[in-house]
């Protein structure tokens, strides 16, 4: 499968972002259709040393078994260690050209809020990045301001066809949005961590990106 066809469904977790057992959230999403999954493991309760690296591990495993990519948020570290598919890095986080000369064959994605991050997440040989907060989250409480779909909006007028992928405030009702704004695929959190029925929420997110 090539790397649009990835980010169709992205979902992203770690442990402070369920209620319930993030093993359990994960198989469910899957069995509901995502198609990449990013552990994501900060803020308020988040694990750390062992704790982190066996839930790493387990939810890696769960990808392994199903097929779909697992990336890891920032700590390149861990994703280096684990073997894993891929790694996520923001502005703030290790620069891009650098995680890509120590991990030259994992899939390395990179947060852009310009064109201008985005030209250098190209440059620096990214594999896809991430726009966003596209709506009001409240997952994330250091983000840049929403912007809708204005920048991917941008990238594609300038004819720019690098994979995107569209975060932040993504449910099943707006994210017909985020594609027709351009974007390849949608990463959210919530709206499947939370959801009553984390498989049902992947299906209609799934549903609304086709
Ligand atoms: C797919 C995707 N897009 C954007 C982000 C945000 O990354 P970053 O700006 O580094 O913020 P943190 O997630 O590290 O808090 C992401 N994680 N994934
Ligand atoms: C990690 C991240 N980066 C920009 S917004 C965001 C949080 C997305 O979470 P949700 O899908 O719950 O709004
Ligand atoms: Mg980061």
């Amino acid at each position: 499968m090539n790397i649009k066809e990835y980010l169709k469904v992205y979902f992203i977790m770690g442990s402070n972002n369920c209620k319930g057992d993030p093993r359990v959230v994960l198989k469910e999403a899957i069995a509901g259709g995502i198609t990449m999954f990013q552990f994501r493991e900060k803020g308020e309760g988040a694990l750390q040393g062992k704790e982190k690296y066996q839930l790493a591990y387990d939810l890696q495993q769960i990808c392994k078994q199903h097929e779909v990519p697992f990336i890891v948020n920032d700590d390149v570290d861990l994703a280096i260690k684990l073997g894993a598919d891929g790694i996520h890095i923001g502005q703030e986080d290790e620069k891009a050209y650098i995680v890509k000369e120590k991990a030259p064959h994992q899939l390395i994605g990179v947060s852009v809020h310009s064109i201008e991050e985005l030209q250098q997440a190209i440059k620096d040989k990214a594999d896809y990045v991430g726009m966003g907060p596209v709506f009001p989250t409240t997952t994330k409480t250091d983000t840049k301001a929403v912007q809708g779909t204005n920048l991917i909006q941008q990238a594609r007028q300038q004819k720019i066809d690098f994979p995107i992928v569209g975060i932040g405030g993504i449910t099943a009702e707006n994210a017909e949005k985020v594609i027709q704004g351009g974007a390849d695929g949608i990463s959210i959190i919530t709206a499947i961590s939370l959801a009553m029925s984390p498989k049902q929420a992947a299906e209609q997110l799934l549903q609304a990106v086709k």
